[in-house]
C-alpha cells in the first residue's frame, strides 16, 4: 500500500535519503513508544514524511554518544578530519538535487533556491575542511629568562545546535562544519518544520566517514525541552543558534547556569537604502534580490527600504514593474519565483505589517492580497509612504512586504537607518566614493552590501551587533568558536 513518503521518495534518485528516523550515536532510532511528527509539504498541506518526536532522555543519549566519541576525533590530524568533510562535500554535490527536493517540499522555497542552499551549505563544509589543518597556536617570548610561553587551541568538546526552517541546510552546515573540522562532537536539534534536509545531511555525513556518535540530529517537537537539556547537561560545553532575537535571550538565559560558550545569529532588520546616485537599475535587482530570497524569509532580508527623494518616483515605478514579473507557486514546479511561506502565522504576520503601515497612511503600489494558490501563498508586495511610525520599521517581516520609506538627505537616513536594536546586515546603493566610506562606516551592522544586495558567503564572517546575535559564522574566525585557547608557561 502506498504511504505518505511514497510520492517524495519517488522523486529521489536516492529514496533511502528521505529519512524517517533521527540519528542518536550512530543508531537511527525511533522514539519511545514510537511517538512521531508531521513534516507537511507548506505548498499543498499533505503530511510527506512522519519522524521521532524525541523526549529529552534520548536527546541525553546522543550527547552522551557525542561526549563518548569526541576525544578520539579530536586525535585525529587535522588532515584526516579534513579529509572527512571534504568527502561530506563531495555527497553533498553528489547528491544536489535530493537535498534540493527534500528541502522544497519540507520548507517550500523555489527548487532553484534550495539548489543553490544546498552549493552553500556544501561551501561551508568544504571551506572548513580546509581550515580543519590550520588551527595554529603561537610561541610567545617569555617573560623572564627561564620562562617559554605558547598558547595551544584545543576543540571546546560537545557543541549542540538548534536551527531555524528557513535555511534547513546550509544553517546546520554552517555550525556542524566548524564544529567537526576543530575536533568537536555536535548535536543538532533542526526546526519541526523542516527536519529531512538535517537527517538526509547526517546520512551523507555517516557516509563520509563521520564516526558513530561524532554527529547527532535528535529530531523533536518539544523545542523548549530540547533547549533546556542543552543547556542544563553539563556534557555540553558549546551552544549554537539561529533563530529569533527572543528565543535567543531565552537560550542564553538558561546557557548562564553553567556559563556556557555561546554563538546567537539572530533577528534582523536591514535597512536598504537608494541614494540619488545611485544605479537605479542595479538597485531595483539588489532590491529584488534581497527582499524576495526565500520569499523574504531571511534574516538578512531588506525589511526596510529607503529611497532619497530625488528618484524616489523612478526608483518605486521600477520596481513594481520588476516584482510585477515575480511568478508564485508551488517550489516544486519551473518557473516559480516565490513559493508559499512556512506556515499560516507567517502570512498573519505579512497581514498585519500591511495593514497597520495601510491605516497609518501607506499606500499599495503592488500585491497586498493572498493567492488564490492557498493560505500560505501572498502576493509580492511594496507599499509607498511608509513611515518610521509603523510596525514595519521597527519588526522584522520575514515575508514578501517592501515598505518605501522617503528620506532627504544622508544625516537623515543614517538615523533612521540605525534606530532599531537589530544590528545584523544593511545594504546602500551609492557612487560617490566618499559617502559610500562615510556611509559603510556609520551604519551600525555586522555586515554592509555595498551596491550589492546579496553578500552571503561562507569566506566571509557572517553575524551582527546590537540584538542581532553574537558571535561569527564563515570564513578563518568562524572556527573560533569551537575551540579554546589554553595558555602554558614552561619553567626552564
Ligand atoms: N536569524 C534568522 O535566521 C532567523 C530569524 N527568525 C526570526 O524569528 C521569527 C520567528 O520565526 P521562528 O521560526 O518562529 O523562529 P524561532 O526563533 O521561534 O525558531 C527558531 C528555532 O528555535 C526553536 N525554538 C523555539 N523556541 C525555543 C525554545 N524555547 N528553546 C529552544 N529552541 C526553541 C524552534 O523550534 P520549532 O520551530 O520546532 O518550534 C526553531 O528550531 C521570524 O519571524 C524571524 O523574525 C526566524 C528564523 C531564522
Ligand atoms: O538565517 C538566515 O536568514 C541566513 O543566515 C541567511 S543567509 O546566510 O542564507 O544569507
Amino acid at each position: 500500500m502506498l504511504d505518505h513518503t511514497t510520492h517524495l521518495a519517488s522523486m529521489l534518485k536516492r529514496p533511502d535519503l528521505l529519512i524517517e528516523r533521527a540519528l542518536v550515536g550512530g543508531e537511527w532510532i525511533e522514539a519511545e513508544g514510537g511517538r512521531t511528527f508531521d513534516v507537511t509539504n507548506p505548498a499543498r498541506g499533505d503530511v510527506i514524511a512522519r519522524v521521532p518526536d524525541l523526549g529529552r532522555a534520548e536527546i541525553a543519549r546522543a550527547i552522551d554518544a557525542a561526549h563518548a566519541s569526541q576525544k578520539a576525533w579530536a586525535a585525529r590530524t587535522g588532515k584526516e578530519r579534513a579529509r572527512v568533510l571534504r568527502r561530506w562535500h563531495d555527497l553533498m554535490m553528489e547528491h544536489q538535487e535530493d537535498l534540493a527536493v527534500l528541502m522544497t517540499a519540507e520548507q517550500g522555497k523555489p527548487l532553484a533556491e534550495s539548489r543553490g542552499e544546498v552549493a552553500y551549505g556544501a561551501a561551508y563544509v568544504e571551506w572548513f575542511g580546509e581550515e580543519a589543518k590550520r588551527v595554529y597556536g603561537e610561541t610567545i617570548p617569555g617573560h623572564m629568562p627561564d620562562k617559554r610561553i605558547t598558547v595551544l587551541k584545543q576543540p571546546i568538546g560537545v557543541a549542540a545546535g538548534i536551527t531555524p526552517w528557513n535555511f534547513p541546510n546550509a544553517m546546520i552546515a554552517r555550525k556542524v562544519a566548524p564544529a567537526l573540522a576543530a575536533g568537536c562532537a555536535f548535536v543538532s536539534r533542526p526546526a519541526s518544520q523542516t527536519p529531512l534536509s538535517a537527517l538526509a545531511m547526517a546520512k551523507l555525513a555517516e557516509e563520509a566517514g563521520v564516526p558513530a556518535g561524532v554527529f547527532s540530529v535528535v529530531t523533536t517537537m518539544d523545542a523548549s525541552g530540547a533547549g533546556k537539556e542543552f543547556c542544563e547537561n553539563s556534557k555540553v560545553r558549546k551552544l549554537t543558534f539561529t533563530g529569533s532575537t527572543e528565543v535567543g535571550r531565552i537560550l542564553l538565559r538558561q546557557a548562564a547556569d553553567q556559563v556556557m560558550k555561546c554563538s546567537m545569529e539572530l533577528g534582523g532588520n536591514a535597512p536598504f537604502i537608494v541614494f540619488d546616485d545611485a544605479d537605479l537599475d542595479a538597485a531595483v535587482q539588489g532590491a529584488i534580490v534581497s527582499k524576495f530570497r526565500n520569499n523574504g524569509q531571511t534574516c538578512v532580508c531588506a525589511n526596510r527600504i529607503y529611497v532619497q527623494a530625488g528618484v524616489y518616483d523612478a526608483f518605486a515605478t521600477k520596481l513594481a514593474e520588476a516584482v510585477g514579473r515575480m511568478k508564485v507557486g508551488d517550489g516544486l514546479e519551473a518557473g516559480t519565483d516565490l513559493g508559499p511561506l512556512i506556515e499560516p502565522k507567517a502570512v498573519a504576520k505579512v497581514r498585519e505589517h500591511l495593514e497597520d503601515a495601510v491605516a497609518k497612511g501607506a499606500k499599495v503600489l503592488t500585491g497586498g492580497h493572498g493567492d488564490p494558490l492557498g493560505e500560505q501563498f501572498f502576493a509580492p508586495t511594496i507599499v509607498t509612504g511608509a513611515t518610521r511610525e509603523m510596525k514595519v520599521a521597527r519588526e522584522e517581516t520575514f515575508g514578501p512586504f517592501a515598505p518605501l520609506f522617503r528620506f532627504a538627505d544622508e544625516a537623515d537616513v543614517i538615523e533612521q537607518a540605525n534606530d532599531t536594536i537589530f544590528g545584523l546586515a544593511c545594504y546602500f546603493y551609492a557612487r560617490d566614493l566618499s559617502r559610500v566610506i562615510r556611509v559603510q562606516e556609520a551604519l551600525e551592522y555586522g555586515m554592509v552590501g555595498v551596491n550589492t544586495g546579496i553578500i552571503s558567503t561562507e569566506v566571509a564572517p557572517f553575524g551582527g551587533v546590537k540584538q542581532s546575535g553574537l558571535g561569527r559564522e564563515g570564513s578563518r574566525h568562524g572556527i573560533e568558536d569551537y575551540l579554546e585557547m589554553k595558555y602554558v608557561c614552561t619553567q626552564v
